[in-house]
């Protein structure tokens, strides 16, 4: 069977993901497209999809007879919409991240989950189906003894100038904060951040460095420094210390050169080249879990949970240095 998709939002990721499901995987094709804009659609239909039908709404697309599956990868602030229409449709739904931009609106998706009662929804939390994060998992699970403390760094060369401080959590710290809750089968319980001086390449409405600390249930301290005006490189660090050993997040594949009297190997730096195998694996997934008519993977639950510290983590940047309490609600059965 090859599972019929709909891609709404033909932007950055919705083009990239139409690629690797027209080129790279198996088992599925897009059949219909639909943007914001109608040219970003056509033209994405055009260079990827020539059999897809394009779509004025993403309304209009979810309900059209011919798509089983759908792709929601438009403004994080449409996600909410485009996914609670997807559940109601009964169609399984990629999400990418945020599921929504704010806990309450991630809830209601959660809610409407659990009322369909079977999983629809994938989130594109993509980190953990990345090797490296799955080989750190296993050594935390099989080596290092029980995790005390996690250091951790995500460091981006630029950012545009409209990217101001909570974006810091919202864009980017979002997806340390979801794979550490995989990572450490944990959730959080308090976020405090703190700020360096600013670098130089930072601009009035952002805060640039930061570190953010969270404390999870089980007592473990992860110490995370977001710095996305780094200028070398996109850069992701982590290091896990346990009751017995340390275990570290394997470094890029990358050749080592002896060249110009310098010893060096070269460091990515954009993220899309840095997770693109974990994308096919993500979406790989989802077209598998679709085809039977469900949704496997980061689920509307992590995407609640990871809506809920980010909001704990912006009420942390604006209380500067104080800790603010995270509460976590009772999960409910379908994600356990
Ligand atoms: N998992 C990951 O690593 C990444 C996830 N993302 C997420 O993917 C989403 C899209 O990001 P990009 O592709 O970088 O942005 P983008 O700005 O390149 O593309 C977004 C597209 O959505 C369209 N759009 C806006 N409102 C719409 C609406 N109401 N209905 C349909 N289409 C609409 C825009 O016209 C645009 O073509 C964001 O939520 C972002 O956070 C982005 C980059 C990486
Ligand atoms: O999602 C992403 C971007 O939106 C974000 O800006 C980057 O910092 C992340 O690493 C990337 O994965």
């Amino acid at each position: 069977m090859t599972l019929k998709i709909g891609v709404i939002g033909t932007g950055m990721i919705g083009r990239d993901h139409t690629r690797r499901i027209q080129n790279v995987l198996a088992g599925a094709q897009v059949v219909a497209l639909s943007d914001y804009s109608s040219e970003a659609a056509k033209a994405v239909q055009a260079d990827l999809a020539p059999d897809a039908t394009v779509h004025a709404t993403g309304q209009e697309l979810i309900a059209a007879n011919t798509v089983d599956a759908v792709l929601v990868c438009s403004t994080g602030s449409t996600h909410e919409d485009y996914v609670l229409a997807a559940i109601e449709a009964g169609k399984p739904v990629f999400c990418e991240k945020p599921l929504a931009t704010t806990a309450e609106g991630a809830k209601r998706i959660v809610d409407a989950e659990v009322a369909a009662g079977k999983r629809l929804v994938q989130v594109g939390f993509m980190r953990r189906y990345d090797s490296g994060y799955v080989a750190l998992k296993d050594a935390v699970v099989n080596n290092t003894g029980a995790p005390i403390m996690v250091h951790a760094a995500h460091r981006n060369p630029a950012v545009p100038e409209q990217y101001v401080t909570p974006m810091a959590i919202h864009d980017t710290f979002v997806h340390e904060i979801d794979v550490f809750r995989w990572l450490l089968d944990d959730d959080y319980v308090s976020a405090r951040v703190t700020f360096p001086r600013s670098c130089a390449a930072s601009h009035a409405k952002l805060r640039d460095p930061q570190i953010v600390t969270l404390t999870t249930a089980k007592g473990v301290v992860i110490n995370t420094e977001i710095y996305v005006n780094c200028k070398y490189g996109y850069d992701i660090q982590c290091q896990v210390v346990g009751e017995d050993g340390v275990a570290y997040l394997p470094e890029p594949q990358a050749i080592k050169m002896r060249l110009g009297a310098k010893f060096q190997n070269e460091i990515l730096t954009d993220w899309k080249d840095r997770f693109v195998a974990s994308y096919d694996v993500e979406l790989q997934d989802f077209i598998k879990a679709a085809a039977e008519g469900t949704a496997t993977g980061p689920s509307s639950w992590d995407g609640y949970m990871a809506a809920v510290t980010c909001d704990a983590c912006v009420e942390a940047q604006e209380a500067e240095g104080s800790a603010i309490i995270i509460s976590n609600p009772e999960r409910p059965a379908l994600y356990n």
